[in-house]
């Protein structure tokens, strides 16, 4: 806060509040940050990355509930000077990010499980931008490159990281995760190994990466291969994805859930030889994983449980045959009753994903060459100064419809 006047640093102090809303958004052409005019070696030039002249500003919130917008780090003069950039990192001018679920429940909830915010901090990890600053140390990114980002940051020690399953690392520090801050800003210096080169893809399709990371790790540990039935349990974001990703595996019959019918049309118009289920209040577990198998003419063998929530995951469990999986996407409460006899007496697997490992440049070959296609999934786009909007609309999409929400700094 150092560099802003009093006036504009009472401005950026407000919480997520109407007075926000309606106080105009401060404009680079107030110029409260100092131009650099040297910029050091190795860094881009100010003529090559004309966005770096804005300030940066981040989305907050904190364990009061609040969420805003106010000054971020790292500041314009030091994205300028590269004097906040660390051995192997670049600057990323970020220019597309989705809202996820848990950055709703960080603000809303103030944690997930025991992840729990307990200072001001910065969501958001979906993202994907420009280079536009590199440390002299990194050889393998330049400025102008465009990627997506991977929010990880692992210790390459333990025995997940040296096994490849670096999404267990005993010290992960995941972006937006309390207390590590996250990708909500307009730019954020991150390790050049975490910025994929997303190439000539958009930078919205580049946000997409990340929950569509989530979506591949769960389908290749799920092993859903060619003609296999499967259920998919919830029709948001992940479950759509889950759903582009299992037609595109040539799984048949797929049947798709979810409580919200425009979250049920929206997948049979991403994939029009889907049979949905809309799940009713009222109907019994036993029942509506019996409908469900029906609907899949009784040869469900593979649910992907997508919603986290705990009914879901018992429907679930009761739709699949002897034999059968029930693969654990969705996340939810810290604890929760299953039905315990079904899956003993039905050998049923119960398995579970949790992020995912090794999965960008798949995911980065499947959305480049078609095979996958998640515009759809897009329904609102705002500009970073108003992603209180942003979130609000995210967070009540029974009411907007809203699917994906991207907060975008063009
Ligand atoms: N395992 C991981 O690493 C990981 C990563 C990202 C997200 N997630 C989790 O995956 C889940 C899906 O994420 P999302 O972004 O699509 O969230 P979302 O909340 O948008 O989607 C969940 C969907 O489930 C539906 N639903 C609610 N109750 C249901 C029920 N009883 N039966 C069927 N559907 C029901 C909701 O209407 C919604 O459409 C969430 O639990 C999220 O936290 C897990
Ligand atoms: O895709 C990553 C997930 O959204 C996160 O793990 C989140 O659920 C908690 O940080």
């Amino acid at each position: 806060m150092s560099r802003v006047s009093p006036a504009v640093r009472t401005l950026l102090r407000q919480p997520y509040s109407s007075q926000w809303r309606k106080t105009p958004v401060l404009r680079s052409s107030q110029a409260w940050v100092k131009p650099v005019s040297q910029p050091i070696r190795g860094l881009a030039t100010p003529a090559a990355m004309p966005s770096a002249s804005k300030e940066n500003i981040g989305v907050y919130c904190n364990p009061a509930h609040d969420l805003w917008v106010k000054e971020s780090g790292p500041s314009v003069n030091e994205v300028k000077s590269g004097e906040a950039l660390k051995e192997g990192e670049v600057t990323i001018a970020i220019k597309s990010t989705g809202i996820c679920g848990s950055d709703i429940h960080f603000w809303r909830h103030g944690r997930i499980g025991p992840m729990v915010v307990e200072h001001d901090h910065i969501l958001g990890h979906e993202s994907a931008g420009e280079i536009i600053a590199v440390h002299p140390s990194v050889k393998t990114l330049s400025v102008g490159d465009r990627v997506a980002v991977e929010p990880s940051s692992i210790c390459n020690k333990c025995e997940p990281c040296l096994t490849g399953r670096y999404n267990g690392c005993l010290e992960m520090r995941f972006m937006s995760t309390p207390p590590v801050d996250g990708l909500l800003r307009r730019y954020v210096n991150h390790s050049a190994i975490w910025c994929h080169k997303i190439g000539d893809m958009s930078y919205e399709d580049g946000a997409m990466l990340e929950p569509l990371s989530v979506s591949l790790a769960g389908m290749h540990r799920a092993q859903i291969a060619l003609g296999d039935p499967v259920l998919i349990c919830g029709a948001g974001p992940i479950g759509l994805m889950t759903l582009l990703c299992s037609a595109a595996a040539g799984a048949e019959p797929i049947v798709i859930t979810d409580i919200d019918q425009n979250r049920l049309d929206v997948a049979k118009e991403i994939c029009p030889r889907v049979k949905t289920y809309k799940v009713e209040p009222g109907v019994s577990m036993e029942e509506a994983g019996a409908a469900m198998s029906k609907l899949a003419g009784g040869s469900l063998t593979t649910a992907l449980e997508c919603s986290g929530v705990e009914s879901s995951i018992a429907a679930a469990i009761y739709s699949v045959k002897f034999g059968g999986k029930v693969f654990v996407i969705g996340v939810g409460k810290p604890d929760m009753q299953i039905p315990f006899m079904r899956l003993s007496t039905q050998e049923i697997d119960l398995q579970f994903q949790y992020r995912y490992a090794n999965t960008w440049p798949r995911a980065i070959r499947l959305v480049q060459s078609g095979v996958l296609d998640m515009k759809r999934l897009v329904t609102h786009r705002f500009d970073l100064e108003d992603a209180v909007s942003a979130f609000e609309t995210s967070a009540a999409s029974a009411k907007t419809g809203a699917i994906k929400v991207l907060i975008q700094s063009p």
